[in-house]
């Protein structure tokens, strides 16, 4: 049998992060109708061996109860004995973490990012130019231009996180759904939460700079 890769501490310490962050979440009408899904990820990393705790599928994320998240290995499988089910989306939290080695994604539905995400789609990303607050990425060059990826939708998620791997740029931490939501990411909690924040405002100054311009 494989060593446990994360301590008991380790795992109360994520649920904790997991609670805080979606009580601010909450607040702000971020996961509407039970949508959206949290992870933090616990213990020692390998891109083939890993373990998060993430949000349990379909509960109300406004509440708070002791049903609300389980510890998910790599391959978005319950560790510990459990009749919870993890987020429908788990997958695609797998192959964020694989590929970038992160410690927290964040996915929201927001009005914002579905329309913007539908308004480019096409095009296959959303562009932002020169706006400020694109240095919470961590790129502080003058007049910057960043590409956020926009999928495909497809019911199977499988199918959407066999996409993940060609369409995620690493110095871009999140992509989007189309007419679905975000998934934003981060070395930990701290930073996944100012990512997730800065698409959500280029997200609405992309939706207001267009509906000036009709
Ligand atoms: C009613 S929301 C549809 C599913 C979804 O997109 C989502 O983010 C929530 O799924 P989960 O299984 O994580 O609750
Ligand atoms: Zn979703």
């Amino acid at each position: 049998m494989n060593d446990p890769i994360y301590t008991l501490e380790q795992r109360q310490q994520a649920f904790g992060q997991l609670k805080d962050v979606k009580s601010e979440l909450a607040e702000r009408g971020w996961f509407p109708a039970t949508s959206g899904n949290l992870s933090v990820r616990v213990g020692e990393f390998t891109p083939d061996r890993f373990a998060f705790a993430v949000t349990s599928s379909g509960r109300d994320k406004s509440k708070h109860t002791a049903e609300d998240y389980l510890i998910v290995d790599g391959g978005g499988r319950p560790i510990e004995p459990t009749k919870l089910k993890p987020s429908a989306e788990t997958l695609i939290h797998c192959e964020i973490y694989r590929l970038t080695g992160c410690g927290a994604v964040f996915h929201v539905h927001t009005v914002f990012n579905n329309i913007v995400s539908e308004l480019y789609a096409e095009a296959g990303s959303v562009p932002f130019q020169g706006v400020e607050l694109i240095k919470a990425f961590n790129i502080w060059e003058e007049d910057a231009r960043i590409e956020v990826p926009i999928l495909p939708n497809y019911a199977d998620i499988a199918k959407i996180a066999g996409l993940v791997e060609d369409r995620l740029n690493l110095k871009i931490p999140g992509i989007v759904l189309r007419n679905h939501g975000i998934y934003a990411w981060g070395a930990n909690v701290f930073e996944a939460k100012r990512h997730l924040e800065a698409f959500e405002f280029l997200f609405e100054y992309a939706y207001r700079w267009k509906a000036l311009n009709l």
